[in-house]
């Protein structure tokens, strides 16, 4: 029925789509697939983060970046998981939706 044809495409409709630079970086984190929800995509940037040991183990906020693709999306040679805008911004930039 109605309702769920709207539920079908509600859930559609925040599945977005890395560019090509973004999904290789979710790929190396385990990420299976073309398609994610916002908070798919941060869970395998966190995990990326933690298997190339790009944050600091004794200020572990703070994720050296620089010399990683990572870094290169970013523009960044570093930034404290505190302050996410640089994160989103990059986001902006790499995501598209997947609804069309
Ligand atoms: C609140 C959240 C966050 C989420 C998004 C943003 Cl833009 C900032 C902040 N967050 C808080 N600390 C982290 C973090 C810190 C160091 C290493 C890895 C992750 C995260 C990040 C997660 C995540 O999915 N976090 C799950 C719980 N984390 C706790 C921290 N844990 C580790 C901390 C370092 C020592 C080992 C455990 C891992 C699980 N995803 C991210 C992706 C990026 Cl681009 C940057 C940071 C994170």
């Amino acid at each position: 029925a109605a309702e769920n044809a709207c539920r079908i495409t509600l859930g559609q409709a925040n599945q977005v789509r890395p560019k090509l630079p973004l999904l290789k970086i979710l790929q190396a984190a385990g990420a299976q697939g073309e398609t994610f929800t916002l908070k798919e995509v941060m869970h395998y940037l966190g995990q990326y983060i933690m298997v190339r040991q790009l944050y600091d183990k004794r200020q572990q906020h703070m994720v050296y970046c620089g010399g990683d693709q990572l870094g290169e999306l970013l523009g960044l040679e570093s930034f404290s998981v505190k302050d996410p805008s640089p994160v989103y911004d990059m986001l902006k930039r790499n995501l598209t939706s997947a609804a069309m």
